[in-house]
């Protein structure tokens, strides 16, 4: 891992360390499009062509029913099943909270606007399932979908090479009542849902996490079908001050780096001493991970920034973006209001980025590559449509009709005006 010094950095250096483009981003690009374009044309015999080539997998069928969901969920061992449903019970009530009813506004005596939400009606969700399969997406999608009120769920993740899926994955498909989970995987699976296949139904709107593959197919499908963001390889910043502990930072930053070898671990702190102390921790905790060689990886190509001061650091911070966002600090209160870009935020030494991942409560599908500039995580209101209403009584159109009546004449919108005036009752 390099370490820079903030003070020492150009703007195109902080730039760079910025961007998380990589060398082959072009060829991912070109293989996805002709992935998306097979789909397009060829529907399921793609899919099971692709579920052969990626997955190493002959399928018979492209998904598995309620029955067989509930013959393999009733393989799960207690001990996991109880966790999956604590963790559940909380993103539920945390997501339940987000459901508001909003007030009617009187703009003016009679005339009266308010929003109502709809649920989208079909949405897809890709649980990832490449280098780990991961049931705690499945909650993260689809306890938002049901609690905004989504009728079509449709569910996508990788097949297992027996063809099937774990007991995870399945319990969690019994659990929140869903009765079909499609076994695609990859940017094909993202196809599937946004134009249709045989088997496939199209969705509306694509949510969910994924590789490069999978974040590369939903910026792609874009123009037919809507997304919650790009949700690309995992990352986390950890800002760190002198009160913080090394042992911890190694294991946050470890936890995402096992994800995959471009996830990104960065450290910025204003201690020379906590960064030398955080590397050589790194190193030893290392040693004992099943998936170091993925996470040494992800942290060779990481980086750790010293500066002056939390403020410089927060500076940094907030040109990174980061997906996650850990203040290893007993000082986080007054650092707050200086977060300006970040998907989900961690306070304090106590709050491990992992417990957010499953069981907080908020959600673990959240924006990476500095789109956490202009996107939110997904949550429920992510499953949910606006839709304006006005009502205008007698009183309401003669107090806003002259307003209406001179700004569609200043447009030269006859039309736009007439619709008012004829309306108007002195
Ligand atoms: N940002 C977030 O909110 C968030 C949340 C969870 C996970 N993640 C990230 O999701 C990712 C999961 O990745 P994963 O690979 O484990 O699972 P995945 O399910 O995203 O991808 C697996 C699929 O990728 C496709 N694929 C693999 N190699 C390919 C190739 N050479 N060409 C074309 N397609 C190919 C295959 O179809 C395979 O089924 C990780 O990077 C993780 O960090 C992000
Ligand atoms: N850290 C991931 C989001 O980047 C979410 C996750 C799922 N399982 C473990 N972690
Ligand atoms: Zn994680």
């Amino acid at each position: 891992m390099k370490i820079y010094n903030y003070t020492d950095l150009s703007k195109s250096k902080i730039e760079e360390l910025c961007s998380r483009q990589i060398e082959d981003d072009k060829l991912v690009e070109s293989r996805v499009a002709d992935i998306v374009k097979s789909v397009k044309t060829d529907g399921d015999k793609a899919l099971f062509d692709f579920a052969k080539t990626f997955d190493k997998v002959e399928l018979e069928k492209l998904f598995l029913d309620g029955a067989e969901l509930k013959a393999i969920a009733a393989t799960i061992p207690d001990e996991a099943k109880k966790a999956i449903d604590t963790a559940y019970e909380n993103i539920k009530n945390f997501h339940l909270s987000q459901l508001k009813k909003e007030d009617k506004v009187e703009t003016m005596p009679g005339v009266v606007c308010w929003r109502e939400s709809r649920a989208i009606e079909k949405v897809g969700l890709y649980i990832p399932g490449g280098t780990a399969v991961l049931p705690s997406t499945f909650l993260m999608l689809a306890t938002p979908a049901l609690i905004a009120g989504c009728k079509e769920i449709i569910v996508c993740s990788p097949p297992q090479s027996d063809g099937k899926t774990n007991c995870y994955l399945a319990y969690c498909a019994v659990l929140l009542g869903i009765e079909k989970l499609f076994l695609i995987g990859g940017a094909q699976a993202v196809a599937a849902m946004a134009f249709g296949t045989e088997s496939v139904p199209q969705v509306y709107k694509i949510f969910g996490p994924g590789n490069r593959y999978v974040t590369t197919a939903k910026t792609m499908v874009q123009n037919k079908v809507a997304i919650d963001m790009p949700a690309g390889p995992s990352e986390v910043l950890v800002i760190a001050d002198e009160t913080a502990n090394p042992s911890f930072i190694a294991a946050d930053l470890l936890a995402q780096a096992e994800h995959g070898t471009d996830s990104q671990a960065i450290l910025v702190s204003t201690s020379n001493q906590i960064i030398a102390e955080t590397l050589k921790e790194i190193e030893s905790q290392l040693t004992i991970l099943p998936r170091k060689e993925i996470a040494a990886k992800a942290i060779a190509n990481s980086y750790a920034v010293l500066t002056k001061n939390l403020d410089e650091a927060m500076l940094f911070s907030n040109e990174y973006a980061p997906e996650h966002l850990i203040l290893a600090t007993e000082n986080f209160e007054s650092i707050i209001p200086l977060i300006v870009n970040a998907g989900s935020v961690f306070l304090g030494n106590l709050t491990p980025e992992s417990v957010g991942d499953y069981a907080s409560g908020t959600n673990h599908t959240l924006p990476t590559s500095g789109f956490a500039k202009a996107y939110s995580g997904v949550s429920t209101d992510a499953f949910l449509k606006k839709i304006t209403f006005q009502h205008l009584s007698q009183e309401g159109l003669n107090n806003i009709g002259k307003t209406v009546e001179i700004l569609a004449a200043a447009e030269g919108l006859e039309a736009h005006k007439n619709a008012v005036s004829i309306r108007i009752k002195n």
